[in-house]
């Protein structure tokens, strides 16, 4: 099981993607990246490489500064200190050239709430200066493949959680980003609306853009990733293609409890006030 190591050294010049220890592009690169909250870390001086045209699931129990790091490689968040190259461009130095190339779907997705489906897209097809026909033309086929056609001219702010999950991932693929990175992308969506956004995701990873995601669902993460990194408090614990990561454990599910260190944590004896024999 490969842990973390020390990103492949030296400078990387804007625009020249580098290799990854596993043969390929690095779609982001972290180098020593650090977050403290006051006297929390969040994040622990992380160094990552994440392969270009991969499902790539960051995963880890909660806390463990997913969402954290997540910001730092998307720009939303400023590092304290360490740096991310995503595409070969720094997320800090470079904003615009990052911000080009990536499509993000945040936790606590913020949306234009009184804009319409349709609306919001065409709004954000201007923002990423688009063709008002081509954003036309792509809006009305995600819409369509995404299952909100109906819903369209519906305003945001009365769409449902795994509508807004759709419309969000609808925005930030519009403009046809080389690495998209999802922030809990299926959490409170019904099984088929996850299927749909699956396909879309499969497809667009097939066609060798990148997806970054992240979640607490091991099966899912099984089934989707063919790469996995395993985040516990602030530090990567491993990192790597799934097969390598899951090791000799029979699920990632194992693999992961053995790795953050909670395969024996029970409730035990602790909550034996709890239950119908208990005493009230
Ligand atoms: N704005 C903030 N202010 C203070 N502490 C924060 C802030 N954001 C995150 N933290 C803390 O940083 C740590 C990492 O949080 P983060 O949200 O990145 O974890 P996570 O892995 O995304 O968790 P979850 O799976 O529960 O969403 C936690 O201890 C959290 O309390």
């Amino acid at each position: 099981m490969p842990n973390q190591g020390d990103a492949a050294g030296g400078a990387v010049g804007a625009g020249s993607a580098p290799e990854t220890p596993y043969g390929g592009r690095a779609a982001v690169r972290v180098e020593g990246l650090w977050k403290r909250f006051g006297e929390q870390v969040a994040v622990a001086g992380i160094d990552l490489e994440l392969p270009a045209g991969r499902f790539i699931g960051l995963v880890g129990p909660n806390g463990a500064g997913k969402t954290t790091t997540l910001s730092m490689v998307t720009g939303l968040l400023r590092p304290d200190m360490g740096r991310v190259l995503v595409a070969g461009h720094d997320v800090w130095a470079d904003p615009v050239a990052v911000k080009s190339r990536i499509g993000v779907l945040p936790e606590g997705l913020r949306l234009f709430e009184r804009l319409s489906g349709r609306e919001l897209l065409g709004y954000m097809g201007r923002l990423r200066g688009m063709p008002g026909d081509e954003t036309d033309k792509r809006a009305t086929q995600l819409l369509d493949v995404l299952d909100l056609a109906g819903s369209q001219h519906k305003l945001v702010v009365d769409y449902s959680t795994g509508m807004r999950k759709k419309i969000g991932l609808a925005a930030a693929l519009l403009h046809n980003p080389e690495v998209l990175f999802l922030d809990e992308p299926f959490e409170g969506v019904d099984p088929v609306s996850a299927q749909t956004i699956r396909g879309v995701l499969e497809r667009y990873t097939a066609s060798g853009a990148t997806v970054v995601f992240s979640s607490h669902v091991m099966e899912l993460v099984e089934s989707l990733c063919d790469w996995v990194a395993v985040m516990a408090g602030g530090r990567i614990r491993a990192a790597g293609p799934l097969a390598l990561v899951r090791g000799e454990a029979p699920t990632l599910q194992a693999a992961f409890l053995e790795l953050v260190g909670a395969g024996g944590r029970t409730a035990g004896e602790s909550l034996d006030w709890l239950g119908g024999q208990a005493a009230r």
